[in-house]
C-alpha cells in the first residue's frame, strides 16, 4: 500500500511526531489542529504544509488524503472522523488514542465508516505535550497497536500498517478490549501510581528534595504529564484501570500493615516484605528492552562529569574513540555540588575497555 499524502489531524506532541517520522520518509503531510498555533510550529518543524479543508480557500476543492491521522485527546476522536468522513477528506482514516474500545464504539454510535476506518496506538510518547515536544523518531522501534474490527476493509489494515512501518515502529494486532486491559497494565495504571508517589513530593521538606535521587525520578518522570489530557485517557478506560489499581492498592496496603508489624517488633513481617519485592523484582524482568526482545543486559559505566559545557560530548568522544555504541545514558546530579554522574549503557564486553580508556585519559570512574 503507497501512503503518499497523509492528513494529521492534531498537531501536538503525537501528531506532529508522527508527521516528522512520514516526511523523512518521503510523504507528503497535510497538517491541521483547532489550535492554529500548533499547527503553525508543527509547519516551521518542518512537519508538513497547512490543510485547508474544503470552503476555506475559495475555489480550491480539498485535497483527498491517502490516509487520516486522527491525533487529538481520546474523547474528539469520534466526532472528528464524523466530520472528516462528511467532506472525504482521506480514502482511509486512524487514530493514536491511548485508549481504543470507547472511540470506536463512539464512531459506531455516530455513524462513521467503519470500513475506512481502523484504529491504533503507538505506545511510544512523552511527559511534555505540543508540536515543540515532537521528536521524528520517537516511535523508532516501538509498539504501535492496531484494532481492525469485523468491518475494516482490509486495504485500511494495510494503509495503517504501512503507516506504523514508515514510523519504524512494530504492528501489534489486537482487538480494542484486549488493548485497553493491556495498556491498563503497563501504562494507564503506572500513570496513576507515579502521580500517587509524586503527590507525596508536593509538600515535601526542602531537605527531602534536595536528597532526591534517580530513583524517584525514574518512578514520578510521568508525573508529569498533561492532566487533561490524562483525565480523558482514564475516563476512556476507567474500569481496567480501577481494577489493577485495585490490586496495587492491596499490595501497597500488605506492605504498610506489614512495616506497621516489624515496627512493634514482629520480625516476621520481613517476610511479607520479601515476597513483595521480589514479586517486583520477577514482574521489571519481564518488561521487554528497547528492541522489543528480552531486556538486554548492558553493562552500566558510571564516570563523573563536570558540570560545564561540553563534558558529555568529551565523554561520547571518548566511546567514539574505542569503538564502544552508548546504548543509553542517564545523567545523575549531585544536588549542590558542580559535577554529576553519568551512566553510561554498553554492550558487556565493552564496559572494561571504556572503563580502561575513561582511567588513561584521566576521567574519574568510582
Ligand atoms: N502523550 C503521549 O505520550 C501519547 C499520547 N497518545 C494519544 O495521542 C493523542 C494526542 O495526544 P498528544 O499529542 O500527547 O496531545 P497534545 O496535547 O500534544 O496534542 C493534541 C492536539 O490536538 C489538538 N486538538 C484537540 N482537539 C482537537 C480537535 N477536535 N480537532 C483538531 N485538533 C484538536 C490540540 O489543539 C493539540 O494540538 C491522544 O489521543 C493521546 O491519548 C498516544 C501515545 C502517547
Ligand atoms: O512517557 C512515556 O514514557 C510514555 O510511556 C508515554 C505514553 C503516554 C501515553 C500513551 O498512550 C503511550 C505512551
Amino acid at each position: 500500500m503507497d501512503l503518499r499524502t497523509v492528513l494529521v489531524v492534531g498537531t501536538g506532541l503525537i501528531g506532529t511526531s508522527t508527521a516528522l517520522a512520514l516526511r523523512k520518509r518521503g510523504v507528503r503531510v497535510l497538517l491541521a489542529d483547532r489550535d492554529p498555533g500548533a499547527v503553525r510550529l508543527a509547519r516551521e518543524l518542518g512537519a508538513g504544509e497547512e490543510w485547508f479543508p474544503e470552503g476555506e480557500q475559495a475555489g480550491e476543492r480539498p485535497e483527498r488524503a491517502d490516509l487520516a491521522i486522527i491525533a487529538v485527546p481520546p474523547a474528539h476522536v469520534a466526532t472528528e472522523l464524523l466530520a472528516l468522513q462528511r467532506i472525504g477528506a482521506a480514502r482511509f482514516y486512524t487514530d493514536v488514542a491511548s485508549v481504543k474500545a470507547e472511540p470506536i464504539h463512539r464512531a459506531a454510535q455516530l455513524g462513521c465508516d467503519l470500513t475506512s476506518y481502523v484504529a491504533s496506538h503507538p505506545l511510544a510518547g512523552r511527559e511534555k505535550s505540543g508540536p515543540g515536544a515532537a521528536r521524528e523518531d520517537l516511535f523508532l522501534g516501538r509498539p504501535w497497536a492496531l484494532c481492525p474490527t469485523d468491518e475494516s476493509d482490509p486495504e485500511a489494515r494495510a494503509a495503517v500498517l504501512r503507516m506504523i512501518e514508515l514510523c519504524g515502529a512494530n504492528p501489534v494486532e489486537v482487538t480494542a478490549v484486549d488493548h485497553d486491559r493491556a495498556v491498563a497494565v503497563v501504562s494507564h495504571a503506572p500513570h496513576v501510581a507515579a502521580s500517587a508517589v509524586a503527590a507525596r513530593l508536593a509538600d515535601a521538606t526542602d531537605v527531602a528534595l534536595g536528597l532526591a535521587g534517580q530513583g524517584v525520578r525514574d518512578v514520578t518522570r510521568i508525573a508529569g504529564s498533561d492532566p487533561g489530557l490524562w483525565l480523558g485517557i482514564l475516563q476512556g478506560n476507567a474500569s481496567p484501570v480501577a481494577e489493577v489499581l485495585e490490586a496495587v492498592a492491596s499490595d501497597l496496603a500488605d506492605a504498610a500493615n506489614a512495616l506497621r508489624a516489624l515496627a512493634e517488633g514482629d520480625g516476621t513481617a520481613t517476610d511479607e516484605i520479601t515476597q513483595l519485592l521480589k514479586r517486583g523484582v520477577a514482574g521489571h524482568d519481564r518488561i521487554p528492552g528497547k528492541h522489543g526482545g528480552p531486556a538486554p543486559a548492558y553493562a552500566v559505566v558510571q564516570v563523573f562529569v563536570g558540570d560545564r559545557p561540553g563534558q558529555l560530548a568529551r565523554l561520547f568522544q571518548v566511546c567514539d574513540e574505542v569503538g564502544v555504541n552508548v546504548e543509553d545514558v542517564r545523567l545523575e546530579h549531585a544536588p549542590g555540588l558542580p559535577l554529576g554522574i553519568a551512566e553510561v549503557s554498553v554492550e558487556p564486553d565493552a564496559a572494561v575497555t571504556l572503563t580502561k580508556a575513561l582511567h588513561e585519559r584521566g576521567w574519574q570512574v568510582p
